[in-house]
């Protein structure tokens, strides 16, 4: 992938439906819904074939309704799935847990079908019971799928989705898989939903699979590279901004310059760490992960600031790209 338009373009706001006269084409939303961290992410991204969703081992990572998008052309027909990616759905905590409930419910209001994603290694919990009790107040028409998730690591599998079913009577199809270690099953889902498609115009065009701007797309990155280096010690106060992006001339490296936002003082020296070690091993990480999918050396560029409180801070909230 030589080209960073392949992978991400601007964002489009009311995306215009695509037209293409010479063949049928076939459209439709998916919502991806479940609690933090079961694996809702790592399901988009086995759907997409790219990396469009961070994926880290803490819950919450993802902030944002990213939407992926996967057409399938064929000499007599086009397919195109919109999945919306949903935040975990949580009891909101602050500002910004708010902002991801209501990310959550606009998310599943007008869309196809919904798989509810759930882990599999584990009986529901009460934020799953939440969950549960959202789907049973959507209107009965709409299609609930139940995916099963994580299951090369649960014991009791059958069991185990036996409970969810039971939480939600509108589930009309279960299924168990995983998505991290069985990315075929992933694709026998996909093919299901492409079939299913109702004739319609296709919403993006045909080459775009993510509709957050570049810019967003290193910044999630550079933010999944911090959390996972950071694990213990600050769990969910960093936001990443990216304020340059210069394409490169020739030979010269692509320029990317990102901020990283903490709220105290003493969270900065944590992410600095000793002699700067922690920040660049943060960006060493985050670099190399986004020379991989641009096909380009980066330099990239970090500095970390302190933003007091900026998850309560609707002025910061809209600088991240959180409207709402
Ligand atoms: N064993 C196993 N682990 C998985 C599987 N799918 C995802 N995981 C792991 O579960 C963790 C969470 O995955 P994510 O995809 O980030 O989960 P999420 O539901 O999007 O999380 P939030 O962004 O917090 O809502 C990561 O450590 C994944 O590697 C699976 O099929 N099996």
């Amino acid at each position: 992938m030589s080209d960073p338009s392949e992978i991400t373009s601007p964002p489009l706001d009311a995306p215009a439906p695509q037209s293409s006269a010479e063949v049928p084409t076939y459209s439709g939303f998916v919502a991806i819904l479940g609690k933090p961290n079961v694996g809702k992410s790592t399901l988009l991204n086995t759907f997409l074939g790219v990396k469009v969703a961070p994926i880290t081992p803490k819950p919450q990572t993802t902030r944002r309704g990213v939407r992926g998008v996967y057409t399938d052309r064929q000499a007599s027909e086009v397919r195109q799935l919109v999945f919306v990616d949903t935040p975990g759905f949580h009891r909101a905590k602050d500002a910004l847990g708010e902002f991801m409930n209501r990310e959550v419910r606009a998310a599943v209001v007008d869309v196809d079908v919904i798989l509810w994603v759930v882990d599999l290694r584990r009986p529901p919990s009460d934020e799953d019971k939440e969950v549960a009790r959202l789907l049973r107040g959507l209107d009965p028409s709409t299609r609930v799928y139940l995916v099963g998730n994580k299951l090369d690591a649960a014991k009791y599998p059958d069991e185990a989705l036996e409970l969810y079913g039971e939480l939600v009577p509108n589930v009309s199809r279960t299924y168990r898989l995983s998505a991290l270690e069985d990315p075929e099953a992933v694709y026998a889902l996909r093919a299901e939903l492409l079939g299913e498609l109702a004739e319609g115009p296709l919403f993006f065009p045909e080459d775009i699979r993510s509709d957050q701007s570049r810019e967003t797309w290193a910044a999630e990155i550079i933010r999944e590279s911090a959390m996972t280096h950071l694990r213990q010690e600050l769990p969910y106060a960093v936001a990443v901004q990216v304020l340059q992006w210069r394409d490169p001339e020739g030979d010269e490296p692509l320029y990317l310059m990102a901020e990283l936002w903490v709220e105290r003082a003493n969270h900065r020296m944590i992410v600095l760490g000793k002699g700067g070690s922690m920040i660049r091993e943060i960006g060493r990480s985050a670099r190399k992960q986004l020379e991989v999918f641009l096909g380009h050396r980066v330099f990239l560029e970090l500095e970390v600031v302190v933003r007091r409180a900026w998850r309560e801070d609707p002025e910061a909230l809209r600088e991240l790209g959180f409207e709402g």
